[in-house]
């Protein structure tokens, strides 16, 4: 499989007035064209700051990142993003239609820029909607709105952070499964940053674990399970029961794992003194040995 994105070696520190603060160090991984991955981790591990750093919004300090073999430098093109937010993310003056077709303003004419979004609508179930506003709708529907406005553009890779946190558990549900339709039917590459563990099994073909800040990938994790994917019967399979409880597990080792280091330095700093209390006595035995 070929890699449409590559994440090597990636690194961000923040400068803030308080000094110098590193979210994310020696991320390195890659995602296929057409895999869906998501990225679990601990709570404020840096997993915003990568999808800031895949989608050009910052430059890493460190590393590279290439996206279908061009080295990411700024906002690529035929990249989307799908925030959790989808309240703060379409326009509420615009219509559904208008909202979706926006960022396809610059790049095509009108004509097809209207077809592009009705059929975007259509694949996400939305097609009678196309003239109301996002203030008369759910909060599913309107991030279904925001799904479609980023399958319009077809994007090379489609991020999604948090996607379905802000919706209830039914319409997650069904998100989750739209987002396993579109993405079959349409190939599209897609990473999602979730704090679910159930969701990352359940959505994705491989999973990136990461450790506390600053992140690294604690384990990449391929979910063999089968690719046509049931809310209920995939649940309870024994394959996602385990994979869960392994994700689980990895989390708990990521969230340890830089106590772990530190305990290691102390072992380490407790072993240096050691060594030298070793080496002071036998010089002042060999003074002594001397001096008798
Ligand atoms: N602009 C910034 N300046 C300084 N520090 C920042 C900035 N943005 C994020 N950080 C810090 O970097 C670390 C990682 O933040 P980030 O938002 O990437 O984590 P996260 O895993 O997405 O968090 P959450 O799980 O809460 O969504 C945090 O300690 C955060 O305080």
């Amino acid at each position: 499989m070929t890699a449409m994105l590559e994440v090597a070696d990636l690194g961000h520190t923040y400068q803030a007035k308080d000094g110098a603060h590193t979210a994310i160090a020696g991320l390195t991984f890659t995602v296929g064209a057409g895999e869906l991955v998501c990225v679990v981790g601990p709570s404020g591990c840096g997993k915003s700051t990568l999808l800031r750093t895949i989608s050009g919004l910052i430059r890493p300090t460190k590393g590279d990142i290439s996206l279908h073999g061009n080295q990411v430098k700024g906002v690529p093109d035929d990249l989307a993003v799908v925030f959790q937010d989808y309240s703060r993310s379409l326009f509420p003056w615009l219509t559904v239609q208008k909202n979706v077709e926006f960022p396809l303003r610059r790049s095509l004419g009108r004509s097809e820029r209207k077809a592009r979004a009705a059929e975007a609508l259509e694949w996400v179930g939305l097609a009678g909607a196309q003239r109301k506003y996002p203030w008369q709708l759910s909060g599913g529907m309107q991030q279904r709105v925001a799904i479609a406005r980023a399958l319009a553009y077809r994007p090379a890779l489609l991020l999604m952070d948090e996607p379905f946190a802000s919706v209830d558990a039914q319409t997650r549900f069904e998100l989750e499964d739209l987002l396993l339709k579109v993405r079959t039917e349409h190939d599209t590459t897609v990473l999602v940053v979730t704090h679910d563990i159930d969701e990352s099994v359940y959505l994705g073909d491989r999973i990136l674990v990461l450790s506390t800040s600053p992140a690294s990938v604690v384990a990449d994790l391929k979910v063999d399970l089968p690719a046509q994917r049931d809310q209920i019967t995939t649940r309870e399979s024994d394959e996602f029961v385990a994979l869960r409880a392994e994700v689980a597990r990895l989390l708990n080792v990521g969230k340890t794992s830089r106590v772990i280091r530190s305990r290691r330095t102390a072992d380490d700093e407790a072993a240096r003194w050691a060594e030298a209390e070793r080496a002071e006595t036998s010089r002042a035995e060999a003074e002594e040995r001397a001096t008798t």
